[in-house]
This record gives structure tokens, C-alpha cells and sequence, in this order.
């Protein structure tokens, strides 16, 4: 199965990143996830991300760094996940397709059920983070 490219925004706001309910009516109903959207054709990963950041959650963010990619094969469908570590620059959120979302520290995402894919994005960014500090 060829893998569909998404992209998907870590964030930052003090300690805290945002993570996104997906709706009932979304596939993967339900699950956690970093808000974000699939590339269209001739669109930068980080052009896009910034687009669906806009339109899912009505705010701008700049983009920190990229994160490594992560494929993960679901039964009906593969994704391709460009992460970006971001910061937000203007806006209020407002969820257009998210039914919840909530600022969280690293160490309470595993209390959340977290789309499969998303489980190596947050070790990348645990990693990231550790490197950051270390600076
Ligand atoms: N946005 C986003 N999608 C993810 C993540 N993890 C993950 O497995 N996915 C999957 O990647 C795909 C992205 O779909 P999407 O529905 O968010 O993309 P989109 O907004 O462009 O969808 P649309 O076709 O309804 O406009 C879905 O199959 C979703 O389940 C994640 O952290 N963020």
C-alpha cells in the first residue's frame, strides 16, 4: 500500500503541546492525534502544514524544526507523518473538525489513545527535546 503524505504540527506553548480529538465521523473516530492534513500535489510539507493548521484550528503558527518522517501501515490505509515542531503566532483556537483538543505535558501523552502513528512522533519529540535542553 503506498503511503499517503500527512503532516502534523507539535505545537509548543510554554511546557505544553496541543494535541486533537478526531470526530466520530473522521477515520481513526476518536483518537488523539497532532492536528495537521495531507499534502496536496505541488504543496511544500510546511506550506501545508501551516494551511491545515489555519484551517482546522483558525490560528497561524510558524514552523521550529521538522522532525524525522514515520510510516505506519493501518489496515486500510498508510501514512506517511512529516512532523513539524511549531510555535503559535496569532489566532484563537476555534476546532472546525476536531470534536476536543488539549494543551498537555510530554509525560501525560501516554494517558491519551493516540493515533498508532503518532507513537514514534512523540519519541522523535521526546528526543528533541532532551537535545534542546542540552544546548
Ligand atoms: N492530521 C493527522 N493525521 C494523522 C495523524 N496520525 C495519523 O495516523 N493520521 C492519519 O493521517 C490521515 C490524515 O487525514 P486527515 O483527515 O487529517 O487529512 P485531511 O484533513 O487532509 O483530510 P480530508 O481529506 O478530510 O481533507 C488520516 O488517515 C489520519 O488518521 C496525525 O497526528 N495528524
Amino acid at each position: 500500500m503506498q503511503p499517503i503524505d500527512v503532516t502534523c504540527a507539535i505545537i509548543e506553548r510554554d511546557d505544553q503541546i496541543l494535541i486533537a480529538q478526531r470526530s466520530e465521523s473522521m477515520s481513526l473516530p476518536l483518537k488523539w492525534e497532532f492536528p495537521g492534513g495531507k499534502i496536496r500535489a505541488g504543496e511544500s510539507p510546511s506550506d501545508c502544514l501551516v494551511r491545515e493548521i489555519d484551517e482546522e484550528l483558525g490560528v497561524k503558527v510558524t514552523v521550529v524544526a521538522a522532525l524525522p518522517l514515520v510510516t505506519h501501515h493501518y489496515p486500510e490505509i498508510a501514512v506517511t507523518l512529516h512532523p513539524f515542531v511549531c510555535t503559535q503566532i496569532s489566532g484563537d483556537l476555534v476546532l472546525a473538525e476536531h470534536v476536543d483538543c488539549c494543551w498537555v505535558n510530554l509525560e501525560s501523552l501516554s494517558s491519551y489513545d493516540l493515533a498508532a502513528a503518532d507513537i514514534p512522533v512523540v519519541q522523535s519529540y521526546a528526543r528533541y527535546r532532551r537535545n534542546e535542553r542540552a544546548e
